[in-house]
């Protein structure tokens, strides 16, 4: 697993636009050496706000859409079309606004499939095993970029403190009793999420500040599930000046104007 590399901007709305232009840029880098390129999304404010902002972006053009898989970290258990739901925020964000394959966009179903929670995780585990190339070495994709947003208690995906889930060998498992509504999620485990190329976690508020610091100490992921977000080849820590300060003066850090 990779050591976090800390990259603080400005404020949330900076941070959307740098990361992106991370993005971007790096899908395009991965397709032009592989031809397609993996990308999972996340929920959350600044997940949504980030995939808003490469819409908005004339770059995004640079990216092969049609050559680009798309999965979820974690996903609310709700129906299809819900504006709780990931998939909706991404849907409405950017994904309706680029060209697509929709065979390669991987949602997380919900309760209008038909599948219970538990069902609809089997279904999630499937695909990513169909997915799988003999070289990911694993039961799932070793994606390219993985992004995860965090919240006030150190969750990430629908990973929470303490919650069995963290103990989870399978791939992808359903979520009940969630501390943030809805109580019913479906989520990536820690070792599909460590088996990405690279993961990174994006966070901005001072609410998030304690966590972050956590996160990037000893801590273990069962207290704080942040500090299990590692990728294989590459970590990256990208928050606003207000999630990161309380990051300990002696880790190193890149900061933007
Ligand atoms: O519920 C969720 O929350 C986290 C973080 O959300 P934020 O609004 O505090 O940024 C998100 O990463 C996760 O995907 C989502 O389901």
């Amino acid at each position: 697993m990779s050591v976090p590399t800390v990259i603080i901007h400005r404020d949330a709305d900076m941070l959307a636009k740098a990361v992106a232009a991370r993005v971007i840029t790096g899908l395009v880098d991965v397709q032009s050496s592989r031809g397609s390129a993996s990308l999972v999304l996340t929920g959350g404010t600044v997940g949504i706000a980030t995939l808003a902002e490469i819409a908005a972006s004339p770059a995004r053009d640079a990216i092969d859409w049609r050559h680009l898989d798309i999965w979820w970290g974690d996903e609310r258990f709700l129906p299809s079309g819900d504006p709780e739901r990931n998939e909706t925020g991404a849907r409405a964000a950017l994904l309706d606004q680029v060209d697509l394959d929709p065979a390669r966009v991987h949602v997380m179903r919900g309760p209008d499939s038909g599948m219970t929670a538990e069902e609809s995780a089997d279904a999630y585990a499937e695909k990513l095993h169909r997915a799988a190339l003999p070289e990911d070495h694993g039961p799932a994709p070793s994606f390219d970029i993985l992004l995860l947003g965090m919240g006030p208690d150190g969750h990430v995906a629908s990973l929470f403190p303490g919650m069995p889930a963290l103990y989870e060998t399978r791939p992808v498992v359903a979520v009940h009793g969630s501390p943030k509504p809805p109580p019913t999620r479906i989520s990536l485990t820690l070792p599909v999420i460590q088996a990405a190329r690279e993961v990174w976690v994006v966070a901005a508020g001072a609410e998030k500040a304690s966590a972050v610091r956590l996160a990037l100490s000893d801590t273990g992921p069962v207290q704080i599930p942040a500090a299990g977000a590692r990728g294989r080849q590459r970590t990256l820590f990208l928050l606003d000046r207000a999630a990161a300060a309380k990051i300990p003066a002696s880790l190193g850090r890149i900061s933007s104007p």
